[in-house]
Order: structure tokens, then sequence, then C-alpha cells
């Protein structure tokens, strides 16, 4: 069974059709990287997985269930920006959710409780590299921090699906690359089936197990409100990347995006499929 059901999707805004005809399974595990042009209803898509906007037509099946109007534990999100709260350190950054969770109407827990969440945020501070800055404010964090910040306060909440909204958009060229090594460990690790938004083809080759293009098929500027962008593209990255096989069936060599260091040419296979998609 798919993760995700999307049946024929469409989404309009008053007079303005957004998306049409979205169709697309999404098996459980896998990392779906969507691109497209600007304005074409990546995000708008990303908010409907989310649950945060209702489909104008068609279904989306969570687990073969329809999926909740509202955003719940089962759905994390990260986005490019502004993801974590300044009011509150690293560490209780990540345990608030956790605690909205298991008390929703106090937010508050007892000892016992709080110690098991607090050991568990650490654990995950150390999984992203934040040990060490639990008691500071999110201002002293650089923007990689911050965003290994917001994926740790996600996963915090053991989402089944994660969902992220051009999360490394904003980072520079190195750190980018040290997150991607990141992001794909935690997907590896954790029972995630991830939808990412990005407008950089090659982040997507480096991490998708596949990547989605949408497009408007008919964009004359005049008719521009009265088609919707849908699926022109759908590619699967090559080599294969299979959750929790990362590590054990593939050396490091055969998969460019666990290694940013070069070694003959890591990228070549990101690149080659990054062309092919570019030309059409
Ligand atoms: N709540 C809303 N009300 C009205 N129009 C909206 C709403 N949300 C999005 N739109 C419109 O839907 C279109 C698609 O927006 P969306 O943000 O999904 O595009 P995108 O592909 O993510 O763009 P970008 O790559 O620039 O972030 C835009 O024209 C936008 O103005």
């Amino acid at each position: 069974m798919s993760a995700i059901s999307i049946r024929n999707v469409w989404k309009e805004f008053g007079d303005q059709i957004v998306l049409e005809q979205i169709s697309l399974d999404i098996a459980p595990r896998s990392f779906v990287a969507l691109v497209g042009p600007s304005g074409c209803g990546k995000t708008t898509l990303l908010r409907m997985l989310l649950g945060e906007e209702r489909p104008s037509r068609g279904e989306i099946l969570l687990n073969g269930e329809p999926l909740r109007p509202e955003p719940d534990a089962d759905r994390g999100i990260v986005f490019q920006r502004y993801s974590v709260f300044p009011h509150l350190t690293v560490l209780q950054n990540v345990t608030i959710g956790a605690e909205f969770k298991r008390s929703p109407f106090l937010g508050r827990l007892f000892a016992a409780a709080r110690r098991a969440i607090e050991s568990e945020a650490q654990d995950l501070l150390t999984a992203v590299g934040l040990q060490g800055n639990e008691d500071k404010y999110p201002a002293a964090l650089s923007g990689g921090m911050q965003q290994r910040l917001a994926l740790a306060q996600a996963l915090m909440r053991k989402p089944k699906v994660l969902l992220l909204d051009e999360p490394f958009g904003a980072l520079d060229q190195g750190i980018r690359r040290e997150i991607h090594e990141l992001m794909l460990r935690l997907w590896n690790e954790n029972e995630l089936t991830v939808v990412m938004v990005t407008h950089d083809l090659s982040e997507a080759f480096r991490l998708g197990t596949r990547v989605v293009a949408l497009e408007r098929r008919r964009d004359r500027p005049e008719e521009r409100e009265r088609y919707g962008a849908t699926i022109s593209r759908d590619l699967p990255v090559w080599p294969p990347r299979i959750a929790n096989e990362l590590n054990s069936h593939r050396s490091r060599r055969d998969d460019p995006a666990l290694d940013g260091a070069s070694r003959d040419d890591p990228d070549a296979g990101c690149r080659r499929r990054h062309h092919e998609l570019e030309r059409t």
C-alpha cells in the first residue's frame, strides 16, 4: 500500500486553478523531491499533504485512509525558515512537540515523563550534531544549525511523513552538503516517507528516490489563470536509493549523496539525470 495516494487532485483559489489532475502514489519510505517553476503550486501541494489546505477536487489518502483535515503528529513539516521558536532554548524547541502531544491541554509533564522526553530530545540533538547547544536560543545558532534543530523538532513527534519546504534553500553550499548527508542519514535510519519541495535540481537528485516535476502544460499568459500545473515528469533516481540499504548494500562510492567529498566523480549519476530533466 502507498504511504500517500493522491488521486486526481485539483486546487483552485477563487478563479485561479493552481493544480489540476494530480495523481501520485508515494511508496512508504520513499523520498520524493518535488520540483517546478516558481508559482506552479509546489507549496500548495505540500500544504494539502499537511492538511492545511483541502483539495478542491479529488482526494488524498494516507496509508489508505482519507487524510485528516487538520495537521497531526503523523505529518511533520520543516520550512525554509522560521520553523523553530525563537523564545525557546534548543532543548525546549525539541521537547515542546512531545510535551503537547502527551499532555495537550497543559503542555506540562510530570518529572519522570519530562526526563524521558529530555533524554529522547538529547539523543536527537546528538543525531543532528547539536549536542552541547541545549541551552542556547535559536538566535545564537547559524542558519545550518537552526535547520538541524528544525529537523530534530519535527522528528521528535515521530511523524510517518516528513514534509520539507525548501528546507536547505537559505543555506550556503558547504553547509548544504553537510546537511544533505544528515538528511539522508535521518531518512535512512527512521521510518520516514519524505516529500521535499526544492528549486535545486541537483539537491533533488542528491536526496530523492524519485524526482517529480510540476509544470503548466499550457502556459499562454492569457490562459494562465485558467489552467493549473500538473505532473510533467516522474523520474526514479538512478542508481536506486533504498531506505535502510544505503550503507549495507552499496558502497559509499556508489552513492554520491552519501559522500560530499569527491572521489572520481561522485556527482556524475545525479548530473546525468539532472541534465535529462533540464533538456525536457
Ligand atoms: N491561500 C492562498 N490564496 C490564494 N492564492 C494562493 C494561496 N496559496 C497559494 N496561492 C497561489 O497559488 C499559486 C501557487 O503558489 P505556491 O506557493 O504553491 O507555488 P510554488 O510552486 O510553491 O512557488 P515558489 O516556488 O515560488 O515557492 C500562486 O499563484 C499563489 O499566489
